[in-house]
């Protein structure tokens, strides 16, 4: 790994705790200042082996930007394991904007924030793709554009294909079905209990979409001005706290990640959980003691693919829709093998589906 510190972000005041006690094994990271914004910017590109990394910017709040690499490290090797698990031959990476805690971004610093972006993006020569992720938007990537070209999800009036949430959340709606019918023999969602946490772009159109299958919805979020979705589809309101201790079939986180605690993992009431939650385990043990506890746990990671295997493959000559709409289905297949071979094995699923992302990524050395 070679680590391109330049120049340097803002001052240090020690060793920050939020950074992985291991060594990350990144290809390549980049931290740097964006000279318009005075932003720190991180772009972790974890691996290329399957082919140039692709994963979205995400613009944050971080106490130190510390935190922001650390999740740039853990989210860049997510994204190797999810776009390999997902048949892309793509490599993973990631790219994080560190707004400091108590300050804001108005319109004008944001959209400097996009184009010191996209000189970072451009200055690792094609290695690393960017696309949206929270906190940007097709428009904003194409702010990014006026500075690479490594950059996908452009607004469709300019050509791009436009955000992702309607692919992801169909990718994690046949991961659903796959789970259901993995756990209870039967993939209908008719009268079947779902607890959203979350009612985003993703869990917003997941809710649509259960609730038009006839299932029963309890849903969360932090924001109380989602609670006229709600009302519109006849679910009932928890709050965010409480939302995973609802005895329920199915747990759907679709907030930010770290949901699933060693303590949260202890009060669930479900017998499975699958969300588009990016790095839904606080710790790579809960894995275990989700299994131990008897629930169906399908990994964020192949769960969530949808929207990366749209941005590349709806980006790619020749491809049609129904083959896109065919390869997000294939989640379901994908989270049907996780199952499967987990119990087989006697594994947690994170480990199913690691050794199948692995197998993937040697067959490519
Ligand atoms: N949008 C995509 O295509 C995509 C693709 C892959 C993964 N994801 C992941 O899925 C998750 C949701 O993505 P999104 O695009 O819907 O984001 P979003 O920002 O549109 O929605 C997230 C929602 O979760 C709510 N929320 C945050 N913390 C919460 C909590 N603790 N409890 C309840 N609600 C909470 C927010 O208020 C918001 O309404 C994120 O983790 C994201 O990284 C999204």
């Amino acid at each position: 790994m070679s680590i391109t510190h330049a120049p340097a972000p803002s001052p240090s005041n020690g060793v920050h705790a939020a950074l992985p006690v291991e060594a990350p094994d990144h290809e390549r990271v980049l931290i740097t200042r964006g000279p318009r914004s005075g932003l720190t910017i991180i772009v972790a590109v974890h691996s290329t082996a399957l082919g140039q990394a692709l994963g979205g910017a995400r613009v944050w709040h971080y106490e130190h930007w510390t935190d922001a690499l650390a999740d740039a490290l853990r989210l860049s090797q997510a994204m190797t394991l999810k776009n390999a698990a997902a048949g892309l031959a793509r490599g993973g990476g990631k790219s994080v904007v560190c707004i400091p805690a108590g300050e804001t971004l108005d319109e004008a610093r944001r959209h400097d924030a996009m184009l010191d972006l996209g000189d970072a993006v451009e200055s690792l020569g094609g290695a690393y793709m960017t696309a949206e992720d929270v906190g940007t938007s097709a428009e904003l990537m194409s702010v990014v554009h006026e500075r690479t070209e490594h950059v996908c999800g452009l607004p469709a009036d300019e050509g791009g294909v436009g955000e992702p949430a309607d692919a992801t959340a169909a990718g994690v709606h046949a991961g659903i079905l796959a789970t259901l019918d993995h756990v209870f023999g039967s993939s209908d969602v008719a009268g079947r209990h779902f607890v959203i946490a979350g009612l985003g772009q993703v869990g917003g159109r997941l809710a649509r979409a259960l609730a038009a299958g006839g299932a029963r919805l309890t849903v969360a979020d932090v924001h109380e001005g989602k609670r006229a979705l709600a009302d519109e589809l006849g679910a009932e309101w928890v709050s965010p706290a409480d939302a995973h201790r609802v005895e329920a079939d199915l747990f759907v986180p679709c907030g930010l990640g770290g949901v699933l605690t060693p303590e949260v993992v202890q009060e669930l009431r479900v017998r499975a959980v699958v969300g588009a939650a990016n790095n839904q385990l606080a710790e790579r043990d809960v894995a275990r003691m989700l299994r131990g506890r008897g629930i169906a746990w399908a990994p964020d990671f192949v769960v969530n693919a949808g929207g990366v295997v749209y941005l590349d493959l709806a980006s790619a000559p020749g491809i049609g829709q129904e083959e896109l709409d065919r390869r997000i289905a294939g989640i379901g297949d994908v989270v049907r093998a996780v199952h499967r071979d987990a119990d087989a094995a006697g594994i947690t699923t994170l480990e199913a589906a690691e050794r199948l992302a692995a197998a993937r990524l040697d067959a490519a050395r």
